[in-house]
């Protein structure tokens, strides 16, 4: 079982948006739900699956606690909720429903994902095929793009905090986890220590600024573990794992990519990069050929040298330039039209329809 420890976190709390739409009710839970099984717990939260009475209606609730460590952390709960918000419209963020308060937590009532963490995938001794797991990685980059757009950063993706809808056939992706997001932009620059080691990115270990491209590296993690199993970062110990990141030290041998092509390195390695601005943004890594692969009738197109366009936006901490360039680059290419229509579709999981 792989480590789900957290770094210490120091995050301040400067950059929380406080300001929520959602109603808080009070009534009694058990009044309105079914509680069932548990679906998962973090550090200050656990997850139970419920029914709604009155509906029938399924939902996962997550309860938060409203002081940790002594500390009053509404504020950081009433943050998660806003992103929540934020996101209502990104097809691949878990939806919330509502949001309810009792005496110790906030209970925020999300969609449920029935399908588990893509975690699962990850550590099983069956991986995804190929063509599936490049499916889930376009919703990924997809869901991602949409947050970048809107200057929201996730700080925490992993395979624990992205879901499945179904498990079979499979389903699509839901992201989760909106805790240690942060909006770019407002308040200058935005430097925190968070996250859980072995999906930390560089620089945040270094205390570095944070921009979208932090959120690039976990996708190369994310890749990483589910096409080869492993943990690319994972050591004996805290410390090793720290020194392997911060080294970008990778095994990238045959071996360890023996059920994917080639292409899934290239991928992997465009994204593994210790500067941030050398990281391709998710709209670039739409294009990547890889992710293509198992389309019928698509052509890979030729991975072309970089341009400083074609990096990360950031860094500035602000929203993607409106370049009509860009947009013509994006959009007007024959992988961002599947993009697009993508956006706008229900895959399958059928092993026959994966794009
Ligand atoms: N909408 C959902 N549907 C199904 N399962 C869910 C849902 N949301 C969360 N879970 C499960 O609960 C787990 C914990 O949820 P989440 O990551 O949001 O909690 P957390 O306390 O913020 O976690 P962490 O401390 O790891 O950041 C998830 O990894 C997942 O397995």
């Amino acid at each position: 079982m792989m480590a789900r420890r957290r770094l210490d976190s120091r995050s301040g709390s400067s950059a929380l948006l406080s300001e929520i739409h959602t109603r808080i009710h009070t009534d009694p839970l058990d009044a309105v739900f079914d509680m069932s099984n548990e679906l998962g717990r973090g550090k200050f939260a656990v997850v139970k699956r419920c029914a709604e009475k009155a509906t029938g209606k399924v939902f996962a609730a997550k309860f938060i606690k409203k002081r940790r460590r002594g500390r009053d952390c509404r504020a950081e709960v009433i943050h998660e909720i806003a992103v929540l918000e934020a996101a209502k419209n990104n097809p691949r963020v878990v939806n919330l429903h509502s949001v309810y308060e009792t005496d110790h937590d906030l209970v925020l009532m999300l969609e449920y994902a029935a399908g588990g963490e893509i975690f699962d995938h990850c550590v099983s001794e069956e991986l995804l095929p190929e063509g599936q797991i490049t499916r889930l990685i376009r919703q990924m980059l997809e869901g991602i793009h949409l947050l970048h757009q809107s200057s929201v950063v996730h700080l925490d993706l992993k395979p624990q905090n992205i879901l499945l809808t179904s498990l079979s056939p499979l389903g699509d992706i839901k992201i989760v986890d909106f805790g240690l997001a942060r909006r770019l932009g407002s308040a200058g620059e935005l430097r925190e220590i968070l996250g859980t080691p072995e999906y930390v990115a560089p620089e945040i270990l270094n205390y570095e600024p944070i921009t979208t491209a932090t959120d690039l590296w976990s996708v190369g993690v994310i890749t990483y573990m589910l096409v080869t199993g492993e943990s690319p970062f994972a050591g004996e110990d805290k410390q090793e794992t720290f020194l392997n990141v911060s080294q970008v030290n990778v095994d990238y041998s045959r071996e360890a990519f023996s059920r994917v092509s080639e292409l899934a390195v290239d991928f992997v390695q465009k994204l593994l990069v210790k500067a941030p601005e050398d990281r391709p943004s998710a709209a670039d890594c739409m294009t990547h050929p890889w992710l293509w692969l198992h389309c019928p009738g698509s052509d890979p197109i030729p991975v072309t040298p970089r341009t400083p366009r074609e990096r990360s936006f950031g860094g500035k901490w602000s929203a993607p330039p409106e370049d009509p360039e860009d947009k013509e680059n994006i959009l007007d290419s024959p992988h961002a039209k599947r993009f697009r229509f993508e956006e706008g579709m229900s895959a399958t999981g059928d092993g026959d329809h994966l794009c």
